[in-house]
């Protein structure tokens, strides 16, 4: 028994029933990384009854997520997402097995594949052009924004539109209801669910989570039906309107043929997937972004003198210029390693492994530290400062000389994960957070008086505690931009 207990990973001194939840709080991230300077790389912790390996350097992360890959494949469950996700039927929560790689297979090739991104990209630049517009006329009064909210209403736009034909604006009830349904359930899927952290409280609701969870489902579960009703009858009627997910996920869902059959579930719970990981993510980079950027003129002056020598102030750069600005991308490298908007990657181990001659049981938690990778020390020089000139020529570039790619083959870098089970939609993230943030340089000053706070607030993806609140100064007028 002792020899067995020996081979866990080493854990910190823990309290009754609740194990470490309390050494978690504010920001678990941070407060697990904290941990591991004292633990080091791997260790053990246990949330409430549950254990929980947490995985610190990119050397470990590469044991669990390529070494030992078939072991770590699917995810913990939570019991307010299980829920909400019309248990598990979705993407992101469905165990390893065929459903997922059916649905994997689909997303790569149909969903969030490149021939489906490219058939939206008039979608994307045409609420990028809204953005701008709307941005430009807050320049011209010379009124103050609040960029974070600017850029959530933008992702919310384009994940709405390329998903449900439907934007998420303020003036149209309906889209509106999806962004306030999907932040709500989000906001609850997210929360902690005490019964289930400790074993003998895994059927009293202590939070009462019950009947939210319900009201809300009941909600969405409606709306979605609606949605789906009236597109089912727009296909039939034919017409000239953009083939959205939700059309492509019909067809599939008629489609007879099928090596899987589709349900009206499956169906739903994918779209909740994609709003869930595909806004705020994407919103949150672009704004940690910007806010380097303002506190390092330098850097933001470089940025403007490629963007212009390369694309010129007569037209607006576009998704296809990012091949040719690599000072552009060596900024977003830059801005995932130091603000991953996934920071902690989750998955459960489904057979016994040994990692790094520690122990890891079947049926325990993982979690991939990714905001930890990206500062260290080991890999980084000066982890700390925000040094785009990295990806340029510095540490940041393979032995080859190319830029550290973002697709899970750097363990240092992961703010997509890897594997299997990376983010299928990193091509769409990557796509919108280049053009967005290029756009924003090109087009507008970002000024404000003194220095933009860095601290974060705590939240799944990786909340700003402080908005970036300025008035924009044009530097070129976007209007010229075609919107409808
Ligand atoms: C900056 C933006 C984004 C970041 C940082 C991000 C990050 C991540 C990370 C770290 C994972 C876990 C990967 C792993 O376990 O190895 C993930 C999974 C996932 N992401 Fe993203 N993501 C972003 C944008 C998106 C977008 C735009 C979509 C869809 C439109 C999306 C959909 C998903 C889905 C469905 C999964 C679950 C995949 C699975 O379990 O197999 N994400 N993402």
């Amino acid at each position: 028994k002792t020899r067995t207990r020996s081979r866990l990973p080493p854990s910190p001194r823990s309290l009754p029933v609740i194990g470490h939840m309390h050494l978690l709080a504010p920001i678990p991230h941070q407060a697990l990384h904290k941990i591991s300077t004292s633990l080091g790389p791997l260790f053990l912790i246990y949330i409430g009854s549950n254990p929980c390996v947490v995985a610190s350097s990119p050397e470990i992360a590469q044991q669990i997520l390529k070494t030992h890959e078939s072991s770590f494949l699917n995810r913990p469950k939570m019991a307010n997402a299980d829920y909400l996700t019309y248990g598990s039927s979705d993407f992101t929560f469905a165990p390893y097995g065929p459903y997922w790689k059916f649905i994997k297979k689909l997303c790569m090739t149909r969903l969030l594949g490149g021939p489906t991104l490219d058939h939206l990209l008039p979608v994307r630049s045409e609420e990028i052009g809204r953005f701008l517009k709307a941005m430009f006329e807050k320049a011209t009064k010379k009124q103050a924004v609040d960029v974070g909210m600017e850029l959530m209403k933008l992702t919310n736009n384009v994940i709405s539109r390329m998903a449900l034909s439907r934007r998420c604006c303020d003036d149209e009830d309906e889209a509106d209801e999806v962004r306030t349904l999907v932040k709500e359930m989000c906001e609850l899927a997210g929360k902690f669910n005490l019964s289930e952290a400790i074993w003998f409280c895994k059927n009293l609701d202590l939070q009462g989570f019950g009947k939210r969870l319900k009201d809300v489902r009941e909600r969405y579960d409606e709306m979605m039906e609606r949605i789906i009703r009236e597109h089912q009858g727009a296909r039939g009627k034919g017409g000239e309107r953009v083939k959205d997910l939700l059309d492509i996920l019909l067809e599939i869902y008629e489609d007879e043929s099928s090596e899987i059959r589709l349900t009206r579930e499956n169906i739903k719970a994918f779209i909740m997937n994609v709003f869930g990981a595909g806004t705020d993510t994407s919103s949150t980079t672009i704004e940690w972004a910007l806010s380097e950027l303002i506190n390092h003129p330098d850097v933001m002056e470089k940025a403007k003198q490629e963007i212009d020598s390369v694309v010129g102030r007569s037209r607006l750069v576009s998704e296809l210029d990012v091949p040719n600005l690599p000072y552009l991308q060596a900024i977003v490298k830059e801005t995932l390693r130091l603000h991953p908007t996934g920071p902690l990657v989750a998955r459960l181990s489904t057979e016994d492994t040994v990692i790094c001659g520690y122990d890891v049981p079947a049926n325990t938690r993982i979690l991939i530290n990714v905001w930890a990778l990206g500062r260290d020390p080991t890999h980084w020089e000066n982890p700390l400062q925000f040094w785009p000139e990295r990806f340029i020529h510095g540490e940041g570039l393979d032995e080859k000389g190319r830029q550290l790619d973002l697709r899970g083959q750097n363990f240092q870098l992961l703010p997509f994960g890897s594997g299997r089970r990376t983010c299928p939609g990193a091509s769409l993230a990557l796509h919108l957070i280049h053009t967005v943030l290029g756009a924003m340089i090109q087009c507008f000053d970002w000024k404000v008086d003194g220095y933009v706070g860095m601290e974060e607030a705590p939240g799944l993806s990786l909340p700003r505690a402080h908005p970036i609140v300025c008035v924009p100064v044009a530097r070129i007028d976007p209007l010229p931009v075609p919107v409808k």
